[in-house]
């Protein structure tokens, strides 16, 4: 189970995310979000384990291109409306895709849309909401027991500790902290996290 803590904005978070074995660590480069970094600042973060995720909106290949070798990213997590072409031209395997399932009539079309993206990315992130992320609401656990999707795919969407029990019955290969394990936007509550972390992997 891969689990991913979004929105760092402060070098002791990620130290202490790393430490405790989180897996992908989330940077994200959207100025309109409370939790905007900056290259310079992700550059200097060294995780000694954890992969350094950049979290894109709006920016096109060359730009996220230019931000990932700069701040030196390890995934590249495209979270605006990117087309299979421009995954494929960043490269499947570093490439996390966001989708949207409020954007679907059923869970079929999800499905069938995240058949498409697959051969462009190693993992399809769901997030809640029809575009952005952040949102703090969560989806609906009942619709996504009935996906059914072969690639790997991970949940996003105010996942914390109050709702990763019943989360954790949706099947997802992967879960997406953010605004649930957060005091203030872009200030992770580290009790909460390894709360959150107990409950995913029954680790204390
Ligand atoms: O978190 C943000 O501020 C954000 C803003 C714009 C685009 C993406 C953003 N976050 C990306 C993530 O991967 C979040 O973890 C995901 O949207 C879930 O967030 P939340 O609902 O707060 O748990």
């Amino acid at each position: 189970m891969i689990i991913k803590v979004c929105g760092m904005t402060r070098a002791e978070d990620v130290e202490f995310c790393d430490a405790l074995g989180i897996d992908l660590l989330g940077f994200i480069f959207h100025l309109e979000s409370p939790r905007n970094v900056t290259q310079d600042w992700v550059s200097a973060q060294k995780p000694n384990r954890a992969l350094k995720t950049g979290v894109f909106v709006r920016q096109g290949v060359e730009e996220i291109q230019a931000i990932a070798a700069k701040a030196g990213l390890d995934l590249l997590q495209l979270h605006g409306g990117h087309t299979v072409e421009q995954c494929l031209a960043l490269g499947p395997e570093r490439v996390i895709k966001t989708m949207w399932p409020e954007r679907y009539p059923t869970v079929e079309r999800l499905a069938a849309d995240m058949l498409l993206f697959a051969p462009a990315c190693r993992a399809i992130l769901l997030d809640s909401g029809k575009s952005g992320g952040g949102h703090g609401k969560s989806l609906a656990p009942k619709d996504l027991q009935r996906l059914q999707c072969p690639h790997p795919w991970y949940l996003a969407g105010g996942l914390g500790p109050h709702n990763l029990t019943v989360m954790k019955t949706t099947g997802a290969a992967g879960f997406d902290l953010n605004s649930g394990v957060e005091s203030a936007p872009g200030i992770k509550d580290h009790e909460k996290i390894r709360h959150a972390l107990q409950l995913l992997r029954g680790k204390p």
